[in-house]
């Protein structure tokens, strides 16, 4: 049952437009920078603050994609984790020496992300690695943490939070289920 909005068109737009703002502060313009969106939604939100970056600056960030699935244990064993591998990616520079920043809509128990870096550091060596999630909903079981964030949604663990996107479903939301 949704239980609350938490973030409108309004918001996201705005949550995005500080973000890419934070991204060029932080690394003094975007040189060397690269966006990787991890699979669906962290794609379009990459692509989105690409877009903002080359209104704020007026250059061209490179976008990268990785798709990254779920393989849940609790299918099998009693528990809530998972383990996610990298299914595929389309990395469309040399990674070597650049800051790569993984964007994703969610960041939860930090097991993507992880799987994330994993992959990152198989194709090169790039000089950092940063993290954007549009919601951060707290509960890491990993030492992970995002550079930068659209709004922390402080949640239970049995709670959903659910991002949709103008370009897969229609229209930009972020709600709160439980
Ligand atoms: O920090 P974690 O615990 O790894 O959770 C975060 C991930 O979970 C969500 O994906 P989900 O597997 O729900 O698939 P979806 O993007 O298709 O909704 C979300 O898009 C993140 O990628
Ligand atoms: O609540 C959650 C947890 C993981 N991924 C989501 O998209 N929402």
């Amino acid at each position: 049952m949704e239980k609350a909005i938490v973030l409108d068109q309004q918001a996201i737009r705005r949550a995005l437009t500080r973000i890419a703002h934070e991204i060029i502060e932080r690394n003094k313009g975007i040189e060397d920078c690269v966006l990787i969106g991890i699979k669906t939604r962290g794609i379009y939100i990459a692509q989105r603050l690409a877009e903002r970056i080359f209104q704020i600056e007026g250059q061209h960030i490179p976008v990268g994609e990785l798709d990254i699935t779920l393989y849940r244990d609790d299918l099998t064993i009693k528990t809530k984790s998972h383990d996610p591998e990298v299914k595929g990616s389309e990395i469309p520079v040399d990674l070597n020496g650049k800051t790569i920043i993984l964007v994703d809509d969610v960041l939860f128990t930090g097991r993507t992300v992880r799987a994330a870096m994993d992959a990152i550091m198989d194709i090169g060596r790039p000089s950092h690695i940063q993290m954007a999630a549009l919601v951060d909903r707290g509960h890491r079981e990993l030492p992970i943490r995002a550079d930068y964030v659209g709004k922390n949604i402080p949640s239970a663990k049995s709670e959903r939070i659910v991002v949709t996107l103008e370009e897969v479903d229609e229209y930009d939301r972020v709600s709160i289920y439980e």
